[in-house]
């Protein structure tokens, strides 16, 4: 019987479930499927999906991520600031300010202490990816994709793609409680024109300082709330003049909020909450 220890965490109810494997071991070929079990609600424990926070020989620790569906991503924002918490309260790293690596490349994570514990996390979250190369996404590949026509499922939307490491497309609407996100969200999640998938966002815009938001996550389908997707949607606002570059919007997402900044430095800062769920011992089904 394989078993394993685990801290059920969440950022603005994105829940994950994190293993901290400098104390635990897990098969590497059968991390997709443990990804699966214990984001079982009925059989496992439920969750958004899996966190592994790994030993790093770039940075003090190492973020992977795998969705609900077995896939891996290769950043995640609420994951971040999660483990970033998880790091600090278990004593993984020494300083309030250090290095997470990540699958596309290091971060910048700075905590905010009361009473020893982690409340808010800042993440700096890197610049943003705008060629369709680098999305990545059928057409020009020296191109970006800035309010251009694509047509799903039969009707014509205008989009914008943004990559924080991982893939985003971003549609606007009027009202974010009429979004299409569970008709439109699985339809443009495997178009075949996001060679890798996509994580599929609807954005109102309240004023240049504030945004609705709501995401069907590629792997996982509808969460609480996506870090990366709001940075996505906050690059886009400002490709799109509705937000100004350098200026923090308030993301209003359905788990909560983020305070999230494009700087004129041209990287994305992201600030918000981890908490903590739960602790326990996990028992894999063979
Ligand atoms: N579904 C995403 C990974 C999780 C991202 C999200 N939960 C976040 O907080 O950024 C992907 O496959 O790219």
């Amino acid at each position: 019987m394989t078993l394993f220890k685990f801290t059920k965490m969440h950022g603005l109810g994105n829940n994950y479930i994190y293993v901290n494997l400098f104390e635990e071991q897990l098969e590497e070929a059968k991390l997709p499927e443990i990804a699966k079990q214990v984001a079982n609600v009925y059989t496992g424990i439920g969750s958004d999906g899996l966190i592994l926070i790994c030993p790093s020989d770039k940075a003090e620790v190492k973020m992977r991520i795998f969705n609900n569906d077995g896939s891996e991503g290769k950043n995640c924002g609420n994951g971040l600031r999660c483990v970033a918490k998880y790091a600090v309260e278990h004593k993984l790293v020494s300083d309030t300010e250090f290095k997470i690596e990540t699958l596309s490349g290091l971060v910048e994570a700075k905590v905010q202490l009361e009473n020893d514990q982690v409340k808010l996390v800042t993440v700096d979250m890197g610049e943003p990816r705008l060629l369709k190369s680098q999305i990545p996404m059928a057409g020009d590949g020296n191109e970006k994709t800035i309010n251009e026509k694509m047509e799903f499922d039969g009707q014509i939307y205008e989009v914008t793609t943004v990559s924080m490491g991982n893939p985003h497309v971003i549609f606007y609407v009027d009202d974010i409680n009429q979004a299409p996100v569970t008709t439109l969200g699985p339809i443009v999640e495997k178009d075949e024109r996001f060679q890798e998938g996509v994580n599929v966002e609807f954005v109102q815009v309240v004023s240049e300082k504030e945004l609705h938001f709501r995401v069907w996550e590629r792997g996982s389908g509808v969460t609480q709330a996506c870090g990366t997707g709001a940075c996505a949607a906050v690059v886009s606002s400002v490709l799109n003049n509705y937000t100004n570059h350098g200026e923090e919007t308030t993301v209003h997402l359905a788990g909560g909020d983020l305070q999230i900044k494009w700087t004129k430095a041209g990287t994305v800062l992201m600030t918000g909450p981890a908490e903590v769920i739960c602790e326990g011992t996990y028992y894999l089904s063979e």
